[in-house]
C-alpha cells in the first residue's frame, strides 16, 4: 500500500493524494498578478481540488515580481498549492538559470513544489521542499513520444527509489517531531507525463502505470499520457494506475489534452460509480 501524501499543510483543509479518490488538479498560468488573480478566480469556482501555479508563465522573473506574485497566488488560491517552474528544456517556458532562485522564493508558500526529475539540481530541491514543509512532486516529462512499457516501470522505480531515499535521508536530518510531520506527509508523488502518439502507446502508458501501481509503488503516482490519444488515461486516471488528472479552466491548458474541469465533473457525475475507480 502506497504511503499517500497530503498536500495542503499551509491550508485549512489539505487532501490527500493517493488515498480514495483521484484528484483533479488545475494549471493557474499567467503572466502578471492581474492575470492571475482572474485566473485564479475561474479556477475557484471550478471543481478542481489543488492548483498548480506554473510560475514559468510569468514574464519577469526577478526575485521581487515573484515574491508579489507569490502572495497574490497564495491570498487568491483557497486549495493546496503545487509551484512549478517548467524551464524550456524541461517544455516549459522558464530560463534554467532562474530556476533554482524561483524555486527559493516560491517555496515557503506553496504545498508542494514540483521538481523535474533530470533537473540539475534535483537534491537540493527536493531538500527545499522538505525543508519548507512542502510535499516534493518528481516529474518526468516526455513531449515527443512514449518509450516501452518495461522503460517506463524501470523509470517509475528509479523515481520512486530517489524520493524514498531523499525523504529518508531529510528525515535523519531533522528533530524527531518534523521528521514524523514529514512522514505523515509523505516523501512525494512520484509522476510521468508522455505523449501518445497513436491509441496503442496511451493504453500501453496506462497499462504499465497501473502495473507499477498494483506491484511496486511505494509512493503515490500520476500518469498521464498527453496529447489527444491520451485523453483516455486524463478521464480515467485510476486506470492508469494515476491519483490524480491534470484539467484546465477557462480554455487555460498547461498541456495537450487536459479536459474542462467543469465537463469532466460533469461526465462523472452523469457516468456514477464506474468514474473514476
Ligand atoms: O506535469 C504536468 C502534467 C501536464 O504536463 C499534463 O500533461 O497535464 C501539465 C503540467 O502543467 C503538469 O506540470
Amino acid at each position: 500500500m502506497a504511503m499517500p501524501a497530503v498536500i495542503g499543510q499551509k491550508i485549512h483543509t489539505p487532501i490527500a493524494i493517493g488515498n480514495g479518490r483521484p484528484a483533479m488538479i488545475c494549471p493557474l498560468q499567467g503572466e502578471n498578478a492581474s492575470q492571475l488573480v482572474s485566473r485564479a478566480r475561474k479556477i475557484e469556482i471550478s471543481p478542481a481540488d489543488v492548483v498548480e501555479w506554473r510560475v514559468d508563465t510569468l514574464a519577469e522573473r526577478d526575485p521581487g515580481v515573484v515574491r508579489g506574485a507569490a502572495q497574490v497566488v497564495r491570498r487568491e488560491v483557497q486549495r493546496p498549492l503545487i509551484a512549478t517552474f517548467r524551464s524550456t528544456g524541461e517544455g516549459g517556458q522558464g530560463d534554467p538559470a532562474d530556476s533554482q532562485r524561483v524555486y527559493e522564493t516560491v517555496a515557503p508558500i506553496a504545498d508542494a513544489l514540483d521538481v523535474e526529475y533530470s533537473h540539475a539540481a534535483r537534491p537540493e530541491l527536493l531538500e527545499l521542499a522538505y525543508s519548507h514543509e512542502a510535499v516534493p512532486v518528481l516529474s518526468y516529462h516526455n513531449f515527443e513520444r512514449a518509450e516501452s512499457a518495461d522503460a517506463l516501470l524501470d523509470r517509475l522505480e528509479r523515481m520512486q527509489t530517489c524520493l524514498v531515499r531523499a525523504g529518508e535521508q531529510a528525515c535523519q536530518d531533522m528533530p524527531a517531531d518534523q521528521a514524523q510531520a514529514l512522514r505523515d506527509r509523505g516523501y512525494g508523488v512520484v509522476k510521468v507525463a508522455l505523449t501518445a502518439r497513436n491509441e496503442m502507446e496511451a493504453l500501453m502508458i496506462m497499462a504499465a502505470g497501473c502495473q507499477f501501481e498494483r506491484t511496486k509503488a511505494r509512493l503515490p503516482l500520476i500518469v498521464v499520457a498527453m496529447g489527444r490519444h491520451g485523453i483516455v488515461s486524463r478521464a480515467f486516471p485510476r486506470n492508469a494506475g494515476s491519483s490524480a488528472t491534470f484539467v484546465s479552466a477557462d480554455g487555460q491548458a498547461s498541456a495537450p489534452g487536459q479536459i474542462d474541469a467543469h465537463a469532466l465533473a460533469d461526465f462523472y457525475a452523469r457516468i456514477g460509480k464506474i468514474a473514476l475507480y
